[in-house]
């Protein structure tokens, strides 16, 4: 029987796919989303335009996540169920965008580019940090010890290569996707390919890579070509064919902006916007009750939660707790963007990343972790044809105290990418603030995650509240997307 009334805690890109997922499947169901803030769509809404001086019209920033990859089915699916297909741009995986990726490394001016997976890094000017990890891990046999289940990605890159291309490799990865510090992050809930692999090889993840069987390769293709058939998807992949990532004209905003559209539209839901949930309470008599700072108590029977763990924590009753609400800490995250007038101040390229220095993040790198060159997939130029330039500076995660002053960043972006002359006065910038954005799933992640479920199937909550979100499983956009396609399955 569908539910009589489903609850849903938060309004950000999850929230908001799980109410366009649930009212498709249940269409006679009523559903009410509550969040916090004034706007839905949580830092996936994060794009702005902003204007520049001198009569140069405006340009798009983004603040939050800024591409998708072509492999989300789940959002190509939305793509399509919501009429974004117009809006599509893709970079290509030929382009400089795509292939160029450059790190800088802590006390050396200069940023140096990465190698693809070739022997390209035997000439690579990062060879001294890449080669040790590559050659261990080839002559290394077996090497996990018997009984472990997880271990950090600093542990496994040392355990399986260097701990020398775990420091300067591994450390920057795990800046770019989790802003987190290497020695903290599980790898087999951040990166299971890696773990998987080792197995395949019998230890040898390259040797797993390298020796997979045409049947494997054709065992994962057909995998993937029934996988496909849950989603409604349309021509999207088309559009997305050949592409590294992609994203929207009018920039990432668009998905969460017509979500939210079409999830505002729907007669069945309802929106509590600027609402702040206090309590989610469970009696046997009357179900769930849900108290907020501004409306009467509600009474759904299904509540979906796509809150942090740690705010899910605040609000459930002492007598019902939930196991590993607060295990895992989160990364804060300053975004900076810059809009230059001029062009030529980077390489082509995707931008670069910054390894963990040294001496532990004591380093005076300003607490930069990476910066992203925005010009290069798509051009930015101004209405009256000037060029600009645009670049995001990603601070903060392990830097606990980021300095975030505009002459402190440019004087490290000077630095880094090896200029002479300062940078020019940018015409633009914008910072913003995000506070414990992504959370940083820590070893033994997967089963404290498999002991959640096991408490939200049984006792008072007995299936009726599920715990979705980036805290729960991947952190990308399109991990969100399908997090919120999948929920209430059993319902
Ligand atoms: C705004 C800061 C973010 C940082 N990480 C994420 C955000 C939103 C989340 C994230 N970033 C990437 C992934 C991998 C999967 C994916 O969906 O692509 C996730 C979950 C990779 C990535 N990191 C940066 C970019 C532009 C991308 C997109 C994909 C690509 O082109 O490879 C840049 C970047 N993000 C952060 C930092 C510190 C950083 C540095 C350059 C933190």
């Amino acid at each position: 029987m569908a539910p009589r009334h489903i609850a849903i805690l938060g309004g950000g890109l999850t929230g908001l796919s799980s109410a366009f997922h649930l009212s498709r499947r249940f269409p006679s169901s009523t559903i009410t989303i509550i969040e916090k803030q004034k706007r839905l769509g949580g830092w996936a809404a994060n794009t702005e335009r902003v204007q520049l001086p001198g009569g140069r019209g405006s340009v798009i920033i983004e603040g939050g996540p800024r591409t998708l990859r072509p492999s989300a089915n789940s959002v190509l699916e939305l793509i399509h169920l919501l009429g974004l297909s117009d809006s599509v741009v893709t970079t290509p995986k030929s382009s400089p965008a795509a292939k160029n990726r450059f790190l800088h490394v802590p006390g050396t001016p200069g940023i140096y580019k990465i190698p693809g997976v070739s022997l390209s890094y035997l000439w690579s000017e990062l060879r001294f940090f890449i080669t040790p990890g590559v050659s261990f891990e080839f002559v290394r046999g077996w090497n996990r010890p018997q009984g472990v289940l997880d271990e950090s990605m600093e542990s496994f890159m040392t355990r399986r290569g260097h701990p020398v291309t775990a420091r300067v490799l591994g450390s920057a990865m795990v800046h770019g996707i989790y802003a987190a510090d290497a020695r903290l992050l599980s790898v087999r809930a951040a990166f299971p390919k890696l773990w998987e692999l080792e197995e395949k090889g019998k230890g040898r993840i390259l040797w797993g890579l390298l020796t997979r069987s045409k049947q494997e390769k054709e065992a994962e293709k057909q995998k993937e070509e029934e996988d496909r058939k849950r989603y409604e998807m349309g021509d999207v992949p088309k559009l997305v064919d050949g592409a590294a990532v992609y994203s929207f004209r009018d920039g990432m905003g668009t998905l969460a902006e017509a979500l939210s559209r079409s999830v505002s539209k729907n007669p069945n839901i309802r929106i509590l916007s600027g609402t702040e949930v206090s309590a989610l309470q469970f009696d046997d008599e009357n179900g769930f009750e849900i108290t907020t700072d501004k409306t009467n108590p509600i009474q759904p029977s299904h509540v979906v939660s796509a809150l942090s763990l740690p705010a899910l924590n605040k609000i459930i009753p002492d007598a019902h707790p939930l196991p590993y609400l607060t295990t895992n800490p989160s990364s804060s995250v300053t975004a900076i963007n810059l809009v230059f007038p001029t062009d030529k101040i980077y390489p082509p390229g995707f931008g670069y990343l910054v390894c963990r220095p040294e001496d532990d993040y004591a380093a005076d790198d300003a607490g930069i972790l990476g910066v992203t060159f925005d010009s290069t997939a798509h051009d930015a130029l101004t209405p009256g044809g000037e060029r600009v330039t645009k670049v995001t500076v990603m601070m903060g995660g392990p830097h606990r105290a980021p300095d975030t002053s505009l002459p402190v960043v440019l004087a490290h972006l000077q630095y880094h990418l090896n200029r002479r002359k300062p940078l020019p006065e940018p015409l633009a910038v914008r910072v913003w603030q995000h506070r414990n954005c992504i959370p940083t799933p820590l070893p033994g992640h997967l089963e404290r995650m498999g002991k959640l479920r096991e408490a939200l199937s049984e006792g008072v909550w007995g299936g009726r509240l599920e715990v979705i979100g980036a805290g729960v499983r991947g952190v990308s956009v399109g991990d969100c997307v399908e997090s919120g396609k999948m929920v209430g399955m059993e319902w």
